[in-house]
C-alpha cells in the first residue's frame, strides 16, 4: 500500500505521456512555441509500462493518461492495452481535449479503456476558439460523439474564464444534461503559463450563473475521493464543481503524477519532484518504487492556493507538464 507521510492512502496514478498539445488554451499554455522536449528525453512506452506495473502491484487502482494531448503521441491504444492486459480490473481513463477522438474513440475502447474526461469550454465555436486559439469546437463535439458511440463513460471539463466563456456555462450543462455526460467546471487555477490577465470564476460565481435557469441546486454530500463538489438540480442531474483554491479536498488526496519525462510529481501546486528516469532505463524497479515512496513521504499537506492573501498567489507548475 501506498501511504504518504500524512497517512493519505494513494491509489491513483495520472501518467502524462507527451507535453505537446494541438491546442494553446489561454489558461494553460497560450505562448508556447513549437519547442518542445526531444523526444530522447521521454520514457518510452515500455519505460513508462514497468513504472505503472511496479505502481500497480504497490496498490494503485486507478491510471489516467494525459498530457498536455495524449492523443498526439503515437501508439496510445498499444500502450492501454498493455496496462488492461495487465490488469483489466484498474479504473483506466483518458483526460484529453477530443480533437483526435473521431478516428481514436473505439481504438481506445477496444484497447481497454474505460472512462474519458474532455474538455468542452463553450459550445459557441468562436468562444472555443478563442480559447483553444484554434477553431476546435465541430471536430471536438464529434469526438465527444464518437466516445460516446463506442461506449466509453464521459465526463467533461469546463474552465470559466471571466469575460469569455462565463456566458456558456448554462449552454455546457444543459448539453451534458441532455446527453447524460458528467459535467465538471474548473475553477481556473492561477500558473505562469497561463495568458496575462487571465482571470478565473470563483464557485460562488460559476453557482450564481447556473442559478439564472436553476435556481433551487441542492449540494450533494461529498465523495472525498474526487476533487469536485457536486450539485444536484431540481431533476435530479448533478454537476460538479472542483475549486483548487479551497484545500479541503487536499485532506483525502490519493493522486500522485508522473511526467512525460519521468518526474514523480507530489502536488500539482509545488515544483519538487524526483525522477525515475534512470531507475526504469536500467531495469531498476527496486529503485523506481523506492523513489515513488520518498516522494510520497514527502508530499506536502495541501496547497497554498486557500492561503492567498491577494490575487498574486500563482503556481509555477505548467498545467501541460503536469497532466492537470
Ligand atoms: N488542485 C487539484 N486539482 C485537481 C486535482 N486532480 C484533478 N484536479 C483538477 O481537476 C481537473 C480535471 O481532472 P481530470 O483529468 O478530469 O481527472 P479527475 O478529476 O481525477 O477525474 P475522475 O477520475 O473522473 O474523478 C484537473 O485538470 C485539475 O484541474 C488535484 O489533485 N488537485
Ligand atoms: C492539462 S489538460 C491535459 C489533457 C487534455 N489536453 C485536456 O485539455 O483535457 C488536463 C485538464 O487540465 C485543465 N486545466 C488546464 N489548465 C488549467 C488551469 N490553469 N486551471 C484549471 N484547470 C486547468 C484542463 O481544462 C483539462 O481539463
Ligand atoms: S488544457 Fe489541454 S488542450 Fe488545452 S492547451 Fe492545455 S494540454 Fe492542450
Ligand atoms: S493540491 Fe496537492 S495535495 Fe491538494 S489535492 Fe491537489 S495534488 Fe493533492
Amino acid at each position: 500500500m501506498l501511504i504518504d507521510g500524512f497517512g493519505r492512502k494513494h491509489d491513483y496514478l495520472r501518467v502524462s505521456v507527451t507535453e505537446r498539445c494541438n491546442f494553446r488554451c489561454q489558461y494553460c499554455m497560450p505562448e508556447k512555441p513549437f519547442s518542445w522536449v526531444p523526444k530522447e528525453n521521454l520514457l518510452s512506452y515500455e519505460d513508462l509500462f514497468k513504472f505503472i506495473k511496479a505502481s500497480i502491484d504497490e496498490g494503485i487502482k486507478k491510471v489516467r493518461i494525459t498530457g498536455g494531448e495524449p492523443l498526439l503521441r503515437e501508439g496510445l491504444e498499444q500502450f492501454i492495452k498493455m496496462i488492461y492486459d495487465y490488469k483489466n480490473d484498474i479504473d483506466l481513463a483518458l483526460t484529453t481535449n477530443g480533437f483526435l477522438l473521431p478516428n481514436a474513440a473505439q481504438k481506445l475502447k477496444d484497447a481497454g479503456l474505460k472512462r474519458i474526461n474532455i474538455s468542452l469550454d463553450s459550445l459557441n465555436a468562436a468562444t472555443a476558439a478563442k480559447i483553444a486559439q484554434k477553431d476546435v469546437l465541430e471536430t471536438v463535439l464529434e469526438g465527444i460523439q464518437a466516445a460516446a458511440d463506442a461506449g466509453l463513460k464521459i465526463k467533461i471539463n469546463c474552465v470559466p474564464i471571466k469575460g469569455i466563456n462565463d456566458v456558456d456555462l448554462v449552454e455546457v450543462l444543459d448539453f451534458c444534461k441532455s446527453k447524460g455526460y458528467v459535467v465538471r467546471f474548473i475553477e481556473f487555477m492561477e500558473n505562469n503559463h497561463a495568458k496575462d490577465g487571465a482571470k478565473g470564476l470563483n464557485s460562488d460565481e460559476i453557482k450564481a450563473i447556473i442559478a439564472t435557469k436553476y435556481p433551487n441546486f441542492k449540494m450533494v454530500p461529498r465523495d472525498n475521493s474526487s476533487p469536485a463538489q457536486y450539485y444536484e438540480l431540481e431533476d435530479g442531474f448533478q454537476f460538479g464543481i472542483i475549486e483548487p483554491h479551497k484545500d479541503d479536498f487536499c485532506a483525502a488526496c490519493n493522486r500522485i503524477r508522473l511526467t512525460a519525462e519521468g518526474f514523480l510529481i507530489p502536488c500539482l501546486y509545488f515544483e519538487d519532484a524526483m525522477s525515475i528516469k534512470d531507475a526504469v532505463r536500467s531495469n531498476n524497479i527496486d529503485e523506481a518504487v523506492a523513489i515513488l515512496k520518498k516522494v510520497l513521504a514527502g508530499k506536502p499537506e495541501k496547497n497554498k492556493w486557500s492561503n492567498k492573501k491577494d490575487d498574486n498567489e500563482i503556481s509555477t507548475r505548467a498545467f501541460y507538464q503536469t497532466g492537470g
